[in-house]
C-alpha cells in the first residue's frame, strides 16, 4: 500500500471544519472514517493547527506594543511604564504605572455619577441588554470628552501605534462585591445579523487595553481562561490584547472574576480597524 500524501484540498477542508467550530477529534474521526490513514490525518490535522496558531498570533496591521530590543521599561511621549508580563499566544501584554494615582482617581470621578447597569451586544440587532453574564455598572465617555481623556487616549496611541481616531470613547466599570464579567471575546462575531450595524462603525475590533483605577481588596482578576492567565488588578496597572481576527483561536478568551471584597473600577478602550464614529 502505498503511503497517502497530505494534499492542499485536506488542509483545507480541515482548516474549514475547525473554523467552523468542529472538535480535533471528530474532524480526526471523519478523516478517518474517509479512508485517510490515522497517521496521515494525525499529520494533516497538526499543520493546520500550527498554522492557525501562527496566523493568531500575527500582529501585522494591528495595534502593538513595540517591545523589540527587550525593553523593561516604555518610554511614551508623557509618562514612562513598565512591562511586566508579555505572552504570544494570547498576544498579552501587562503595563506597571500606564495612569498615575491622580489619572485613576480622576476617571472615577468623572464617571461616578453616570454609571449605569452595563449591558452586552445583543447578535441579533446589534442592540444591548441587561445580561446576568455581566454584573458591573458602566458608562461611556466620548472620545475627547475630557482633557483627562484626551490625554490619556493621546497615551494609547503612542502605546499601540494606533490613530486616536480609530478608537471607540474609553468606558469605565465598576464591579461591587460578587459583581463579575463572565468569560467573553471582545471582537464581535460577523455571523450574528446584528454586526453589520455594529460594523459599519469602524470595522471590527482588534485589540483591547483594560486600565485599573483602583486595587480591589480581594478578587477581580482578568482572567485568561484558555491560557489560564490571571491578571491582579493593581491601580495605575493595564493589560493589552490583541486579537488579528474574530476567531477564538486568538486564544483572548477573557472575563473580570468576582470582586470578593471591596470595589473593582476600571477603564477599557476598544481599537477598532479604521475611524470609529
Ligand atoms: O473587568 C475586567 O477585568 C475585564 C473587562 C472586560 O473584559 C471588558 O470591559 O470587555
Ligand atoms: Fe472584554
Amino acid at each position: 500500500m502505498t503511503a497517502q500524501a497530505i494534499t492542499p484540498e485536506l488542509r483545507a477542508w480541515i482548516q474549514e471544519q475547525l473554523e467552523a467550530g468542529c472538535r480535533t477529534e471528530d474532524v480526526l474521526q471523519s478523516m478517518q472514517a474517509s479512508g485517510w490513514e490515522r497517521a496521515v490525518a494525525l499529520s494533516a490535522l497538526h499543520s493546520v493547527l500550527a498554522s492557525l496558531d501562527t496566523a493568531a498570533q500575527s500582529e501585522d496591521g494591528l495595534p502593538r506594543i513595540a517591545l523589540e530590543g527587550a525593553v523593561n521599561r516604555l518610554v511614551l511621549p508623557d509618562r514612562t511604564v513598565d512591562v511586566l508580563l508579555s505572552m504570544t499566544l494570547p498576544r498579552v501584554v501587562v503595563l506597571g504605572g500606564f495612569l498615575s494615582d491622580e489619572e485613576c482617581d480622576g476617571l472615577v470621578a468623572l464617571a461616578a455619577s453616570r454609571l449605569a447597569r452595563s449591558e452586552t451586544v445583543v447578535g441579533d440587532t446589534g442592540g444591548s441588554e441587561v445580561n446576568s453574564a455581566r454584573t458591573s455598572e458602566g458608562m461611556f465617555f466620548e472620545r475627547g470628552e475630557t482633557e483627562l481623556c484626551e490625554r490619556i487616549e493621546a497615551r494609547i496611541a503612542a502605546l499601540v501605534g494606533w490613530p486616536v481616531s480609530h478608537g471607540e470613547g474609553l468606558q469605565v466599570l465598576r464591579y461591587q462585591p460578587g459583581a463579575q464579567y463572565l468569560p467573553h471575546h471582545d471582537y464581535f462575531d460577523p455571523s450574528q445579523p446584528g454586526a453589520t450595524s455594529i460594523l459599519a462603525r469602524g470595522g471590527q475590533r482588534l485589540a483591547t487595553l483594560v486600565m485599573y483605577l483602583n486595587t480591589p481588596e480581594a478578587g477581580g482578576a482578568t482572567t485568561f481562561p484558555d491560557v489560564g492567565l490571571e491578571v491582579a488588578p493593581i491601580k495605575g496597572n493595564a493589560v493589552f490584547f490583541s486579537y488579528p481576527r474574530p476567531d477564538a483561536a486568538t486564544r483572548t478568551l477573557h472575563g473580570g472574576a468576582p470582586v470578593q471584597a471591596g470595589e473593582k473600577w476600571v477603564a477599557t478602550k476598544w481599537l477598532r480597524q479604521r475611524e470609529f464614529r
